[in-house]
């Protein structure tokens, strides 16, 4: 559903699982600074909103959004944390660079929340435009780190 039509940041909070005793790790990509610190704000004070503790939420960067698969896996092999969630912006340019990047890391997402069966969550925005993404980092589509941090709550409490 096309975030034109359901805002990123909308959600039901009724049965939202209270993860006071949950431990989470936020890697963020430092490409698109501006998004992607949006992007974590918008998941940090979700987490926050539905009883994760300052001390359980650990934040570690990388250089891209390509290297969030690797990042994502580092942060889901400690044994102590109990949901990954992704934060990248990737922005079409001239090439089809940016098909790579968005293929690798979505695949490479999902690969990691299936070898260490915990939420690995894709909290990566692939717009067309630095309008779109912003529009979707806290603007008229809502925050698509409220949304990615939400998506990790509810998956701890399949
Ligand atoms: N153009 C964008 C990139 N490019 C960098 C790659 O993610 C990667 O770091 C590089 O290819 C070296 O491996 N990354 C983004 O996150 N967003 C972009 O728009
Ligand atoms: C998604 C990208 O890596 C992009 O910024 C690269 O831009 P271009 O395709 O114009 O080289």
């Amino acid at each position: 559903m096309a975030s034109s039509i359901k805002n990123l940041s909308e959600y039901s909070s009724t049965n939202v699982l209270n993860v006071a005793e949950k431990k989470f790790g936020i890697v963020v990509s430092e490409w698109n600074e501006e998004v992607t610190e949006a992007l974590y704000n918008g998941a940090y004070e979700t987490l926050l909103a539905h009883g994760a503790k300052k001390e359980n939420i650990v934040r570690k960067t990388v250089p891209g959004s390509f290297e969030l698969s690797l990042g994502g896996q580092w942060m889901a092999q400690q044994e102590d944390i109990d949901a990954v969630i992704c934060i990248g912006c990737v922005v079409q340019g001239e090439t089809k660079h940016f098909d790579f990047i968005c293929d690798a890391v979505a695949q490479g997402i999902t690969n990691v929340s299936l070898k260490y069966n915990k939420p690995v969550i894709f909290g990566v925005l692939t717009p067309n435009t630095q309008k779109q993404a912003l529009d979707r980092a806290g603007g008229k589509h809502g925050n698509k780190g409220d949304e990615a941090a939400i998506t990790a709550i509810k998956m701890l409490g399949f």
